[in-house]
């Protein structure tokens, strides 16, 4: 019996797409240091007074646009991922979110129950690094270790931008979109504070400090998530063998009044459509299941600005979801992370 476990990782949905659920989740989400980083009373007072009153009811409506019959998009399709996982290996997989349920202490003590577990190799499902995502998961993973005084170890999958096997997934999955006619490709990566980023530069001179700092080799990419999404678009477009301009880059899901990455993809599509491009393909990298950010804020809302800014069509290609290419790379990651 092998004495390995895998645990893949999440964000997390409400439990359901009703107000009060949605701002049960937006709370325990805000309130998260890693994501709103300001002292604790601070972040109260932001998203007591400015979030929760009005963005659950906005929230909730997003979701019930894109609810299955499976429940949240992010959910049903995570699942679908761990089962298709699961049925390849010969190890205990278990699914967890961050924010909201199953959570990350019921499958880590699910597994460590299975008797001679000794080691959970955690999977974040991110491509990219950030401390809102990535960091807070393996923080609150720690925690639950020793909260419980479990008797495992963990592995950690670390952030996968640019390894061959996720970029070849990607081209896979997205090889029929390119096929079809388009004018552009829009790679539209959910956005960050560039507050992050700065807090992780360990020289505190290198990132976002000069035009091309993510193209020059620095220590600080090994935390930047700017430079990683870069990566990413840079290996994809080699490997696609895309034309230099037939795509560019945006950031998406930008939230409060702090600086966050730009272009902003809202912005990117008006200009697109102002300078006569028609068609725009969209695809969204830093996630690997569709969820609200891609199936309402790119294929509903994005598609009306770019539509009302004087394009034709806008056509949201598919994250990499249950995708066969993508589930054997999870399946080996789980033999030899
Ligand atoms: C892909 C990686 C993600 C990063 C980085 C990230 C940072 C980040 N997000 C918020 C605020 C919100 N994000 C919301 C939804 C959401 N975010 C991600 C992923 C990343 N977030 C996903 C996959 C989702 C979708 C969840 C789902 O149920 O489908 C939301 C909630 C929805 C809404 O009200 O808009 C918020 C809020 C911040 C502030 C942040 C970095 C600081
Ligand atoms: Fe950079
Ligand atoms: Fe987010």
């Amino acid at each position: 019996m092998t004495q390995r476990a895998v645990l893949l990782v999440n964000l997390g949905s409400p439990d359901n797409p009703d107000v009060p659920s949605v701002r049960r989740y937006l709370n325990q989400f805000l309130m998260d240091p890693y994501v709103i980083q300001l002292p604790w009373l601070m972040r109260r007072l932001i998203v007591s007074l400015f979030v929760l009153p009005s963005r659950p009811k906005a929230s909730a409506e997003a979701y019930q646009s894109v609810w299955t019959e499976d429940g949240s998009p992010l959910i049903a399709l995570s699942e679908k991922l761990h089962k298709a996982v699961q049925q390849q290996v010969d190890m205990p997989v278990e699914l967890a979110m961050r924010y909201g349920n199953p959570s990350i202490e019921a499958g880590l003590l699910k597994l460590a129950k299975i008797s001679g577990i000794k080691e959970v190799l955690f999977v974040p499902l991110y491509p990219h690094f950030a401390d809102s995502t990535v960091t807070t998961c393996i923080e609150t993973a720690k925690q639950v270790i020793t909260q419980h005084k479990l008797d495992i170890t963990l592995t950690i999958k670390s952030p996968f931008y640019q390894e061959a096997g996720y970029i070849n997934a990607l081209v896979e999955q997205t090889r029929p979109y390119l096929m079809e006619e388009y004018d552009h490709l829009l790679f539209s990566y959910h956005g960050l504070p560039e507050s992050h980023i700065l807090k992780r530069d360990p020289s505190g001179q290198h990132c976002l400090k000069h035009a091309d700092c993510c193209t020059t080799p620095h220590a600080a990419h090994a935390t930047c998530y700017r430079h990683q999404v870069m990566a990413t678009t840079a290996a994809f477009a080699e490997k696609a063998k895309l034309e230099p301009d037939s795509y560019s880059v945006a950031f998406q899901s930008r939230l409060g009044r702090a600086k966050w990455l730009g272009p902003n993809t809202e912005d990117r599509l008006i200009e697109l459509a102002q300078n006569g491009t028609k068609n725009v393909l969209v695809m969204c990298p830093a996630f690997v299941t569709d969820c609200l950010e891609t199936l309402e804020e790119i294929a509903i809302r994005a598609e009306e600005v770019f539509i009302e800014a004087g394009g034709r069509s806008l056509a949201l290609i598919p994250c990499l979801n249950d995708d066969p290419v993508w589930v054997d790379l999870l399946a080996q990651w789980c033999e030899a992370p």
